[in-house]
């Protein structure tokens, strides 16, 4: 398994990082098997598993369900866990209970935190003393959606811009051992990246971050519609499942199957 200081060496000798989202035993598999770096368990499994409209709806005890499974399916790569919604906002001192216990119970190898706020920052000294290595969600972060009225690109303004390059900078300083880069313009992914010593991992941040990370059910199209502008789908598992399973009902209703090979004989 990969340890985080072999991700700050891929940086330095510029060795892209790929990340792919797991959310569950068999995803956890696919991946490992597919040798990627890291795993993220997203909180998006709240849209592209559970079909909930958002990832507000994801709470602590979700993420630690699918996170057990994805570890039991991956026990050999480098799985971060997402803090969903609200998880660090009450009080520092609840948001450093929550994230023992999801760093506990999980056996993840990292959390992830949306935000750059000072509250956020002095969440993430504390976790790091503490020995919960962080990893700083910057630009979109899909938990404000109702805030932001959307999913849209952040950072295009140059206060805007400023502002994540002054978070980014913040969190390295505040011991976070990564930064992901959600929707945020090329260049400024770019600044950040050539500014910071740790990793930089992207979604929608263009071509320059340290790694790059997509949601598994994009990359296969599988359950979802439509691709966001920066997903790239890979394969296209929903045509391959329908199918599949509508040959399956046919085969029942014309009494295909089962046939000989599929039944016990005595
Ligand atoms: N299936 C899936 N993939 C994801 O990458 C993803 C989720 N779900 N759920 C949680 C968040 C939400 N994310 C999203 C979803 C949509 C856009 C989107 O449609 N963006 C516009 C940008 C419009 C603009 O401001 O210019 C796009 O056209 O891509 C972006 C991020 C990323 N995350
Ligand atoms: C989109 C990625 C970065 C994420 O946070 C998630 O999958 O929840
Ligand atoms: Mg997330």
């Amino acid at each position: 398994m990969l340890r985080i200081n072999d991700f700050q060496t891929m940086k330095k000798e510029g060795k892209p990082i790929a990340m792919v989202t797991a959310y569950d035993y068999p995803s956890a598999k696919m991946a490992e098997a597919a040798d990627v770096d890291m795993i993220l368990v997203g909180d998006s499994l709240g849209m592209v598993v559970l079909g909930y409209e958002s990832t507000v709806q994801v709470t602590l005890d979700d993420m630690l369900h699918h996170a057990k499974a994805v570890k039991r399916g991956a026990k050999d790569t480098y799985i971060v866990v997402d803090m969903p919604f609200m998880s660090c906002h009450a009080s520092l001192e609840s948001a450093v209970n929550n994230a023992a216990r999801l760093f506990r119970e999980s056996g993840a190898n990292a959390l992830k935190i949306e935000g750059g706020t000072e509250n956020i920052l002095e969440l993430t000294e504390r976790l790091t003393n503490g020995g919960i290595p962080v990893i700083i969600h910057l630009g979109l972060m899909p938990q404000s959606v109702n805030v932001y009225g959307g999913y849209k690109v952040q950072g295009r303004s140059e206060e805007a811009a400023a502002r994540i390059l002054r978070e980014a900078l913040e969190a390295e300083k505040s011991g976070a051992v990564g930064l992901l880069l959600e929707c945020i313009p090329e260049p400024l992914a770019n600044e950040i990246t050539g500014k910071v010593s740790i990793p930089t991992i992207g979604i929608g941040s263009g071509r320059g971050c340290d790694g790059q990370v997509l949601v598994y059910h994009d990359l296969l199209k599988y359950g979802v519609d439509r691709l966001a502008k920066f997903a790239k789908g890979y394969a296209d598992l929903n045509n391959i499942a329908s199918e599949a399973i509508g040959t399956y009902v046919e085969q029942v209703k014309s009494g295909m199957f089962p046939d000989d090979e599929h039944v016990f004989l005595k």
